[in-house]
């Protein structure tokens, strides 16, 4: 059973105050004390916005104000990203398990699963009927906390989705994140590199999405420290110049899509036209697509296999 602390809104109120200030000292957003606030003393954004708790006699904290403010100060001193501080994330309608094991899933990625349900009414030309498209094998090629996976076997509920990732340790909290939405019978989880798990698969993905690492090795250490020093470069350094693995995924796709199937991944700024050419000389590819993040930047690369 969940322990409860109790203090009062007063003191709670001066808590905020205080650790609001250290956040503008330190250049972090103060709305983050309250992210914290809203996980780990179940108050609502209403309430923090108008300061309407700080009249409450009682408030239950899921740990003591003391271990609160350890939390804060890791936070601000050693740059820790709040999602690893409260374990959740949220992303499109889900709240995700998250720790330091996986990238925590950013705002712009939930755009994949709008490409891949928009791709699944296929171009006119295509041999393939909208139906084997939903109905059929997806995969998403380092789940990292799963959040594409459970995306995609929530947008396509006949489809099963098979999610791989080189981490152990991020396959668990993608496991425990399809358990707590009652996916897990819709998502298969292998451990492995990209597709080379899915051999049973060849021929028959009906769609393959991935946002894979993508930063230039060298570029990695001079990420914001909450990302270079939090988060697992496994997920972020993409080889020399960023496209080892966008390399790899275009030249192995197309043993394992069907005629018609989706490709499509996250890039970074600046790499999707490189992508588009990468597709159009493997020569497997057509109706090769980029499309914009909600900030205007070119960042997603979709196309059908012949
Ligand atoms: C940028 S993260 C994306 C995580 C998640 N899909 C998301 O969008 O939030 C890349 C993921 O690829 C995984 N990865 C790195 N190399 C891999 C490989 N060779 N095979 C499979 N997964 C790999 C990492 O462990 C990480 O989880």
């Amino acid at each position: 059973m969940r322990q409860e602390f109790c203090v009062s809104g007063q003191t709670l109120w001066q808590w905020r105050t205080a650790a609001r200030q250290q956040a503008i000292t330190a250049n972090i957003s103060a709305e983050e004390v309250d992210w914290l606030l809203q996980d780990l003393a179940g108050l609502d954004r209403l309430s923090l916005r108008l300061e309407t708790f700080k009249d409450r006699a009682e408030i239950l904290l899921c740990l003591p104000l003391s271990e609160l403010t350890t939390l804060w100060e890791h936070r601000i001193q050693d740059r820790v990203p709040v999602q690893y501080l409260t374990g959740v994330a949220p992303w499109r309608e889900f709240l995700l398990n998250v720790s330091p094991a996986v990238l925590i899933p950013r705002p712009e990625t939930e755009c994949l699963i709008d490409l891949a349900i928009a791709a699944a009414t296929p171009p006119p030309d295509s041999p393939l009927p909208t139906s084997l498209l939903t109905h059929g094998h997806w995969a998403d090629l380092g789940t990292g906390s799963g959040a594409i996976a459970i995306g995609l076997a929530t947008a396509f509920p006949a489809a099963m989705v098979h999610a791989v990732d080189y981490s152990a340790a991020a396959l668990a909290i993608a496991q425990s994140n399809a358990q707590k939405l009652n996916l897990a019978d819709r998502i298969r989880f292998y451990e492995g590199s990209w597709l080379q798990p899915l051999a049973h698969l060849k021929g028959k993905l009906s769609g393959m999405v991935a946002n894979p690492p993508y930063i230039p090795s060298q570029m990695v250490p001079d990420l914001q420290p909450e990302v270079a020093r939090h988060e697992p470069h496994l997920a972020l350094d993409g080889g020399m110049d960023g496209f080892d693995c966008l390399r790899h995924l275009v030249a192995a796709a197309p043993d394992y899509l069907q005629p018609g199937g989706v490709w499509l991944v996250e890039t970074m700024t600046g790499q999707a036209i490189a992508v588009a050419a990468l597709l159009q000389q493997q020569g497997s590819y057509h109706q090769i697509q980029i499309y914009p993040d909600l900030a205007g930047i070119d960042r997603f690369v979709l196309a059908y296999r012949h």
